[in-house]
């Protein structure tokens, strides 16, 4: 591992990326048997039976453990992994909610004589990663050994006709690192070649790894046209609008126009809003909405109460798009604050996936629910292309070690966390893997506005 690091420092040192070491140099390094991986133990997705959601703790769960270097197959590429970032499926997988994700490893590896390698007793997790590519599988001719990557999470087959529209379609689709194994929270990591991006040259490793899950996702929820299809003057409700997705979202919303309404969770978080651009912003603990009266029952009153603070936010305008991830706790809210004709785009359901809303808000007012999942490789490779172009920053605000993965994974579980939080692998400090240096100076305060907070 040490030569494969080497290998990638004196590229740095280069400062060009690409003349120092070629790739035929990076294709004749030595691949060593193991590496060191973060994972979760098959034997073990009982360890938190009968405690609460809250209380079932990542740093129990999350091992480092040193694990054999896959086979590589066609199509495939394994990648030198300098940093990851820690994502909420991560969180999902450590806490084993809402299932085990051992089961979508035994089905993936049903499926092939090749799949089965993902079916093992421990899953490597990660959905994240900026590295450099090692070797490449037969069949691969875009990328090569050297190649400076990040990876986007989705992993598809394609053998069948549904997923060649939108491959988020195909019916073999699933986010690597989480329904698949070999993830990115390691020294090395395994993924299709279709999975590979150019890594943004004015960020460092661990700001390249940030954005990745979160910014691909937020684009097709809120800007392409398989999720929301938002326009100028859109006002965008944005729920977490400081954190993972929200952090992106609300980059999305301004850089296009819309006028984004932030819902955070304390002044702090305001504040990174308004550094961010955003205007309208609801602190929803200092103003203590209470959408649940009891865990059964809503109150529709506390749904017109925030939707009069949105009224006088924006002039008395409702709200054209809501970007939902919350779940059961909002989605009466927002499904209520939707202006007629508008639409809630919904990826996730943080507090709880039975949802409840009136629905004679939704069809009385012509209102459209919007299921969103990650993005298709076209819709990352733009995401990531805003990236590059310094048109959206990364928000990543602490970096882990690999062995703090846990810690990293409990503080997002906690929502103790700012934007993201990364964690680096086989980059031994903060602050490596930087290219353009002059773009990174025309950018510098908005790459470093999560920092530290
Ligand atoms: C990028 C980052 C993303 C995120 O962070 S997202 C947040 C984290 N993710 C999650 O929380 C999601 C975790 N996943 C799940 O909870 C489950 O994954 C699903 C609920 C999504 C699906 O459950 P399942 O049991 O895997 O799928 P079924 O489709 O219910 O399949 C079970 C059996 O039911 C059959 N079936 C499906 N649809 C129908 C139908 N319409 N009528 C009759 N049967 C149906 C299937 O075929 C299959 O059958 P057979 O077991 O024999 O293979
Ligand atoms: N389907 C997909 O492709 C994807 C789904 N997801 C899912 O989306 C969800 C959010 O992910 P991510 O943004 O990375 O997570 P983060 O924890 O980074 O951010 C979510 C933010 O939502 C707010 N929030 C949390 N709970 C509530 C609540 N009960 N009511 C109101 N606001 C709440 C918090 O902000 P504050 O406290 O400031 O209000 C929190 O910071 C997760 O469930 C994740 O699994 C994520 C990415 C992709």
């Amino acid at each position: 591992m040490k030569e494969i690091l080497d290998a990638i420092q004196s590229q740095s040192a280069s400062n060009s990326g690409s003349a120092a070491v070629t790739a035929a140099d990076f294709a004749a390094l030595p691949i060593p048997e193991s590496y060191r991986a973060v994972t979760v133990h098959k034997d073990e997705t009982e360890m938190f039976a009968g405690l609460s959601t809250r209380d079932k703790d990542p740093r129990k769960s999350l091992h480092v453990d040193d694990v054999p270097v896959p086979e590589l197959g066609p199509g495939e590429a394994l990648v030198a992994v300098m940093a990851s970032s820690v994502n909420y499926n991560s969180v999902w997988t450590s806490i084993f909610e809402p299932l085990p994700t051992f089961g979508f490893l035994e089905r993936y590896g049903k499926l092939s004589e090749l799949t089965k390698r993902h079916d093992l007793p421990y899953h490597i997790i990660g959905s994240d990663l900026a590295g450099v590519v090692l070797r490449t599988g037969p069949g691969v001719n875009a990328w090569r050994p050297g190649d400076e990557v990040v990876a986007h999470c989705l992993s598809v087959e394609l053998e069948s006709s549904d997923g060649h529209n939108d491959t988020m379609l195909d019916p073999e689709q699933r986010i690597w690192g989480f329904e698949t194994n070999f993830g990115g929270l390691a020294e090395l990591a395994l993924v299709k070649s279709n999975q590979l991006m150019p890594k943004p040259a004015h960020l460092s490793w661990e700001e390249a790894a940030a954005p990745g899950l979160v910014n691909s996702t937020a684009y097709r929820q809120l800007v392409s046209r398989n999720g929301a299809d938002m326009k100028q003057g859109d006002n965008v409700l944005i729920w977490g609008a400081s954190g993972g997705l929200g952090s992106y979202a609300t980059q999305f919303a301004l850089a296009g126009g819309a006028n984004p309404i932030c819902v955070v969770s304390s002044p702090q978080k305001a504040e990174i809003c308004r550094s961010m651009g955003a205007e309208a912003i609801i602190d929803r603990n200092a103003e203590d909405y209470k959408f649940w009266k009891d865990e059964h029952t809503q109150d529709p009153k506390e749904w017109k109460r925030f939707g009069k603070r949105i009224r006088e936010l924006t002039g008395g305008e409702d709200i054209d798009i809501v970007f939902e991830h919350p779940g059961r706790e909002t989605f009466g809210a927002s499904v209520y604050v939707t202006r007629k004709g508008g639409t809630i785009t919904t990826c996730a359901s943080t507090s709880g996936y039975m949802h409840e809303y009136d629905n004679r808000y939704l069809w009385m007012s012509l209102k459209r629910i919007i299921g969103s999942h990650f993005a298709n490789y076209r819709e990352a490779w733009e995401a990531n292309r805003l990236i590059a172009k310094g048109k959206i920053h990364p928000t990543l605000s602490k970096t882990y070690t690999l062995e703090e993965t846990g810690q990293a994974a409990y503080d997002v579980h906690r929502n103790l966390h700012q934007g993201k939080v990364g964690v680096l692998c086989l980059a031994p400090e903060e602050g490596l893997g930087v290219r353009d240096h002059e773009m990174r100076a025309k950018h510098i305060d908005a790459i470093n506005r999560f920092r530290n907070i």
